[in-house]
């Protein structure tokens, strides 16, 4: 909705000089007949921003004029609008609508664009005006609107108890998907994955077609939808299973949904058609053209739930929210923007099929070993544009000439990458070598149509090319013969007349003139008519001159509308072959994001990781693919891994160990450096700022990496695939949901114990620290503890608590690793080195002293930690207990 509705007090004007700000209070019968027209069509977009076109301007009124002055910061001002006396009143220049109108969606506010659609000079009485576009957050097709390097979705959601069905669509790149689950924890999940401009929702609320901007609340939206998105309230009539399917139906001409693999799916179903009603709705003009329907389910993929892609610093930083410094960042080599957008869809969405995964890695290997075809294939991939999206233009008819050449040269270039690749064995590279003959036709037909540098307007002519249309071409030689008549007139004239300073000139009002300067009056021919007097000269036209002038400019306006009569049909062409090229557009994008990721490999000196079905982790020298891109070269230093038991001990014998196993923590190191089964769960101590954090990420990226297909940073890597990844990450205050340090770690934690399984990565990085000690510790260890017996998920748990080192004398599938420091007398050297081994000082009191707390301070502190250690055997006590 517009805020206007609601944050405007309907009040009438108090007095007559108040300008109307209410299309629900004014006198309709008393506006002049232009607003009679906007509030008739206000009133069918009530939650809606209307721009108007008056003249060169887009003019808000009544409450939108309110709304659009205060979002964009524009005056607010006003009109008369007949007997009512002056109404509100905001306006934007005509030509810059969509700048305006960006602003405006990317602040949450439908916007709806009501154009004239005759020329204002021909109109009898009001000009005709029609709505031309309706713009939402997630239904953008406009190239200024969009970000390139990402995809712009708009997605329904149908909730029905605990069961859910999710849709979602980016209508500039055709993509339609649908899913159902039955945790609503994991539909949270997808939507915080998508990141969706705009979410419909169904619901049997009075105020249906409202938009709820990021943050609104609303009690018909249930809790697990996060507050982030824009959500558009929508009947539930178009969601229920009849409508929604009837309508895929009827949209893919099919009789089953079978083919889509949605038939047995009633909830995603339901979302699917209920997204598509809302895009019959609102695209009335563009017939949006989407791709066949996928079905899809959450649990095919690696989850990566909101909190770890966020750890994790996947597309941003958790510092800044910057691009710069996240893991997209450091990997994307993409040469196109369909790349680009992929590359990031992948990343944030996994696999955990292994063939899936290995398909991928064959195609990146063939690439690193083929230097000469991965550098062509760059070149060539550069001077593609983004082929998604301007087919996605010409289908829904908002292309220009511009973009269709665009088009037209992308896809003459795909015949040189089929070329490029003939020889390629891998299956990315295989999908490019058929480019079907259809599109070379429609590049040559472009080509054939449209000329070199076509203008950015469609309807002004000086679009196509001679030779296409005889009509055309007659009727400019015609236009061209009179231009030329009018040309050779000035020559022609002052030769008849002997006045040399004759000009034949032309404007806007007048049209063709005949300009001689004042003096020379009395030499004019009877034949010329007086028209304009200016200070120094005289304007005339003559008969002949005046028919010239008409013939040219009707025919002119009729050669215009014949240009853009034959754009529309080339138009229309492209659109008809949308799916072929969205195909190949898709083939594009993925060898685009192989070919950038072996481009990745070959210069960060990544390798291929071995995919097992197994639950080993194994990385030997592993770097963090983003700290290391950041430092100088060979400073980062690799750390390898080891975890994931691959023997048969079952719980019970780990247990059974554990008794009777040596109590000591240092004992207990030495036990597991002479184990040869890799544990479980890392215990991973060190001072402050010696690499933990950075190892832990470093693990989980590359896991995230290789499952997405890449190579990874590291000598070596054989990895079992992960169900999910899970992390728990410092501690910040959750301040928009009041939340303290402590209850966001321990909700964060308390989500991983009761969803992690054997097959998940929990990185766990401080647990217990928002809380006193002896509380912080039991919870950390208890935590520990449950995640290496009955949960047996790979884990590796960075602490503070040296305490926890006892953890691996009690059971056999945990191990102590320490991140290493070289203490001199008055400083400390971070080695950054993991190695085996629990840490015994944390350096803390150190650091006290190095920053300059009083001596006695750092004496004190001494002698309390030395009691704190005289009790802190925790094994012994527990084992005690049992
Ligand atoms: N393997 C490495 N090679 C080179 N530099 C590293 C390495 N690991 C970490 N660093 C550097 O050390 C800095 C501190 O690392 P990190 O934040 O991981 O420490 P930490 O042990 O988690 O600290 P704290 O306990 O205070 O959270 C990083 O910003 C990074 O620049």
């Amino acid at each position: 909705m517009t805020a206007s509705d609601d944050d405007i007090q309907p009040t009438e004007p108090s007095n007559s000089t108040t300008p109307h700000s209410d299309t629900r209070l004014v006198d309709r019968s008393k506006l002049s007949k232009m607003y009679q027209h906007y509030v008739e069509v206000k009133d069918k977009y009530p939650h809606a921003l209307l721009l108007y076109r008056v003249g060169d301007f887009f003019e808000t009124f009544f409450q939108d004029a309110v709304t659009v002055s205060r979002e964009l910061e524009l005056v607010l001002t006003s009109k008369h609008g007949g007997e009512v006396g002056r109404v509100a009143m905001t306006g934007v220049p005509h030509h810059a609508w969509e700048r305006y109108t960006t602003q405006l969606v990317e602040k949450g506010y439908a916007v709806v664009i009501c154009d004239q659609v005759e020329d204002a000079s021909e109109a009898v009485g009001l000009v005709r005006r029609e709505v031309t576009r309706i713009l939402t957050p997630g239904t953008l097709l406009e190239e200024g609107m969009l970000k390139a390097s990402r995809n712009n979705y708009l997605a329904a959601v149908v909730i029905a108890a605990n069961h859910w069905g999710l849709a979602y669509a980016d209508i500039s790149t055709g993509e339609f998907l649908t899913t159902q689950g039955s945790d609503l924890e994991h539909l949270t999940q997808e939507l915080m994955r998508l990141q969706p401009s705009e979410v419909l929702f169904p619901t049997n609320a009075p105020d249906l077609g409202i938009l709820l901007r990021p943050g609104e609340t609303s009690p018909n939206l249930p809790q697990c939808l996060p507050p982030a998105f824009c959500y558009c309230l929508r009947s539930q009539s178009s969601f229920s299973q009849g409508e929604a399917r009837s309508r895929l139906l009827q949209k893919y001409k099919l009789r089953s949904l079978e083919g889509l693999g949605c038939e047995h799916l009633p909830l995603a179903v339901r979302a699917a058609g209920g997204l598509l009603e809302y895009l019959e709705d609102t695209q009335k003009e563009n017939q949006v053209p989407l791709q066949l329907l996928r079905s899809y389910t959450v649990t095919d993929y690696l989850i990566v739930d909101h909190q770890t892609r966020r750890n994790l610093e996947i597309t941003q930083t958790v510092r800044d929210g910057t691009f710069h410094g996240s893991l997209l960042w450091a990997l994307d080599r993409t040469s196109t923007a369909m790349g680009g957008r992929a590359l990031r869809r992948w990343l944030l969405q996994p696999l955990i099929d292994i063939k899936g995964i290995r398909a991928r890695q064959d195609t990146i290997q063939e690439l690193v070993e083929n230097t000469a075809l991965r550098q062509e294939l760059r070149q060539l991939l550069k001077q593609i544009y983004d082929l998604e999206r301007l087919t996605g233009r010409a289908g829904s008819g908002t292309a220009n000439a511009k973009d269709l050449m665009a088009l037209a040269d992308s896809l003459s270039r795909l015949p040189e990458l089929a070329e490029l690749v003939v020889e390629a064995n891998s299956p990315f590279l295989k999908a490019l070598q058929k480019v079907q003959p259809v599109l070379e036709e429609l590049a040559a037909k472009i080509h054939a149509h449209i000329v070199e540098a076509p203008p950015i307007h469609i309807k002004e002519g000086g679009l196509i090319r001679a030779g296409v249309n005889n009509l055309l071409d007659e009727s400019k030689a015609t236009v061209e013969a009179d231009q030329q008549w009018i040309a050779n007139l000035e020559v022609d004239e002052r030769a008849k007349t002997g006045i040399p300073n004759l000009k034949v000139g032309f404007n806007k009002t007048f049209g063709y003139y005949i300009s001689i300067s004042r003096t020379k009056a009395d030499q004019v021919p009877a034949n010329y008519i007086r028209k304009q007097t200016l200070t120094n000269e005289e304007r005339y036209i003559t008969p002949e001159l005046k028919e010239r002038e008409a013939r040219i400019l009707s025919a002119r306006d009729d050669l215009n509308q014949l240009e853009y009569e034959i754009f529309v049909a080339l138009r229309e062409e492209v659109g008809a072959q949308a799916e072929i090229i969205r195909n190949l557009s898709r083939a594009v994008a993925a060898a685009d994001v192989l070919c950038g990721l072996a481009e990745l490999a070959v210069n960060q000196g990544y390798c291929r990781p071995e995919i097992v079905p197994g639950r080993e982790i194994e990385i030997v020298e592993g770097r963090h693919p983003v700290v290391e891109q950041s430092l100088p070269a060979g400073f980062f230093v690799p750390n390898s891994t080891q975890l994931g038991q691959q023997s048969t001990v079952n719980s019970q014998q780990s247990t059974v160990n554990s008794q009777q196993s040596i109590v000591n923590s240092q004992q207990s190191t030495v036990n597991s450096q002479q184990s040869t089964v890799n544990p479980d769960l890392i215990i991973l101590t060190g001072p402050n700022a010696s690499g933990k954090s950075c190892y832990l990420r470093q693990v989980g990226l590359i896991q995230l990496m290789a499952q997405t297909g890449s190579f990874v940073p590291a000598r070596f890597a054989k990895l079992g695939v992960c169900d999910r990844i899970f992390t728990r990450v410092g501690a910040v205050d959750d301040l928009a949901t009041g939340q303290s340090t402590f209850m966001v770690e321990m909700n964060e934690t308390a989500n991983i114990l009761n969803h992690a399984t054997t097959r998940s990565l929990v990185l766990l990085d401080e647990i217990g620290r928002g809380t006193a000690t002896f509380d912080g510790l039991s919870i950390a260890w208890a935590v520990a503890e449950y995640l290496a017996t009955d949960i047996k998920a790979r884990t590796i748990f960075a602490t503070h608590y040296h305490e926890l080192n006892e953890l691996a004398g009690m059971l056999t599938n945990v191990a102590n690793y320490q991140v290493t420091v070289k203490e001199l007398p008055d400083q400390i050297i971070f080695l950054h080195q993991v190695q085996p081994g629990g840490a015994d000082k944390s350096y803390g009191i150190e650091a006290g002293r190095l920053a300059g707390l009083p001596a006695v301070v750092i004496k004190r502190a001494k002698q309390v930690m030395g009691q704190i250690e005289k009790h802190s055997k925790i094994a012994i006590g527990l084992r005690e207990n049992l």
